[in-house]
């Protein structure tokens, strides 16, 4: 394990968030090393948003069903990653989106006895049309930024969704065991 992740046992206070260049190249360095002997899965999760307001989606089926988050998933060849995130977006929630997103955040999820990393680009947007719609796959909802349901939610979402929220640019590294198990964590604001 790289000596520069953090072992937690809450999620209180003492996460870690730096705003370090050294630490983020440290990171993207540490990325490269990983990326050379594992298999990253590219995976897209978009943020629309209007003022105080998030839209979130129910997770209905498959992959952290019973789950709220933000709109997204794999992407698919001949698309570009910001491509897939649109594609998403629509086929999940209705809404299409004509300008280009704000790429905020690369996620890296490492999962304990899986060597495929997820590699997740999170975007976000105020600038949308459409109504949101219940789809097969997500119930849409709007949540003010104080009501977001956290306890329903992927349990390394609330160490950086205010970042996500107030426009900041971050990266991350995340190692679980399972789905519910956020073993080491660390959390890198990146000043553009
Ligand atoms: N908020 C949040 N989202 C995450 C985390 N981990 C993770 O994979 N995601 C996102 C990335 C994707 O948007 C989504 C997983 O994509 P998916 O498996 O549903 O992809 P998909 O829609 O292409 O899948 P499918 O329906 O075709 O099976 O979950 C996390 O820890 N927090």
């Amino acid at each position: 394990m790289p000596s520069r992740w953090m072992a937690h046992s809450s999620f209180s206070s003492d996460h870690f968030i730096g705003v370090d260049l050294l630490g983020v190249a440290r990171a993207i360095l540490g990325g490269a090393k990983i990326m050379s002997t594992c298999k990253n899965k590219v995976l897209t999760l978009v943020f629309v948003l209007r003022p105080g307001e998030v839209l979130l989606g129910y997770k209905k089926r498959g992959f952290a069903q019973g789950w709220w988050n933000g709109f997204g998933g794999k992407v698919e060849a001949g698309e570009t990653i910001e491509e897939g995130a649109k594609r998403e977006l629509h086929e999940e929630s209705g809404l299409s989106v004509s300008n280009e997103l704000d790429h905020v955040g690369v996620l890296m999820f490492e999962f304990v006895n899986d060597p495929v990393l997820l590699e997740v680009h999170v975007y976000r947007t105020y600038s949308y049309t459409g109504t949101p719609i219940e789809t097969e796959e997500m119930k849409p909802q709007w949540f003010k930024h104080q009501d977001i349901p956290y306890k329903d939610m992927w349990p390394d979402d609330k160490l950086w969704y205010s970042l996500m929220l107030n426009g900041k640019y971050f990266n991350g590294n995340f190692k679980f065991e399972g789905l519910t198990n956020l073993l080491e964590y660390e959390i890198n604001e990146i000043t553009k």
